[in-house]
């Protein structure tokens, strides 16, 4: 049987309002950051070899341009602070786009995720729907499914509410695709994974000043 390929669907607040649990940052260094988290996530996921198309959805017009420049394709959210449904609508974009494809969720807060992870999972996947749980064990950072089953549980305690949806964890190490950065301390994490360039580029210009 033919392998199946995949669209990744990378969800993005606006950067001027994603990762404020990031403390101790000024407001433009919290933006950046946010925004080389994303940057790095998508240049991962493009680079990953199931991965045929990269579907960007963000309400951050300006922002759209630099991932649209990654050679990612871009949507805006669709509805108005509501990931999941967001994701939902993008999942039944893509479709039309890529009839072909799989969706797959990939958060956009994975600094150092590496091809090999995301590749993992993808080549674990059973066929329903599936998740990654984060490295704090409570979250997900990746979830996928058919389009007909499409329907992400992002949120609070999102690894209970995948399991009670009948979503199954994938299974396996993925260090680069588990970690999600929210705080101070998944960020070292990060750091000790491994950070993409971008993100390694805005926090050496932050450390050195
Ligand atoms: N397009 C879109 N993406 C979202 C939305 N809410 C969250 N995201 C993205 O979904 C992923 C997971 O969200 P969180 O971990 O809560 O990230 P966040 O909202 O930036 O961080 P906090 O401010 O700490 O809640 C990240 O990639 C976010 O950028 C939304 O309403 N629309
Ligand atoms: C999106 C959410 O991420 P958190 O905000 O809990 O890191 C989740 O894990 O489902």
């Amino acid at each position: 049987m033919e392998r199946p390929r995949f669209v990744t669907l990378v969800p993005v607040k606006p950067p001027a309002h994603g990762k404020s649990r990031l403390r101790g940052l000024g407001d433009d260094e919290r933006r950046r950051l946010a925004a080389a988290f994303a940057l790095d996530t998508v240049a991962a996921c493009l680079a990953t070899p199931s991965v045929a198309a990269v579907l960007c959805v963000t309400d951050d017009a300006r922002f759209a341009a630099d991932l649209a420049a990654t050679g990612c394709a871009v949507l805006p959210d669709g509805v108005a602070d509501d990931l999941n449904e967001a994701l939902r609508l993008a999942a039944h974009e893509a479709a039309r786009r890529w009839p072909d494809l799989v969706p797959v969720a990939v958060c956009a807060d994975l600094p150092a995720l590496r091809p090999h992870d995301l590749e993992g999972a993808l080549l674990s996947w059973a066929g329903a729907a599936g998740f990654v749980v984060d490295s704090d064990g409570t979250g997900t950072t990746m979830y996928v499914a058919p389009t007909v089953d499409f329907d992400p549980r992002f949120g609070h305690h999102s690894r209970a509410d995948h399991l009670a949806a009948g979503a199954r964890e994938i299974d396996g190490a993925l260090p680069t695709l588990r970690r999600d950065v929210d705080d101070a301390a998944a960020l070292a994490q990060a750091e000790e994974l491994g950070l993409g360039i971008r993100t390694a580029e805005v926090l050496a210009g932050l450390q050195t000043r």
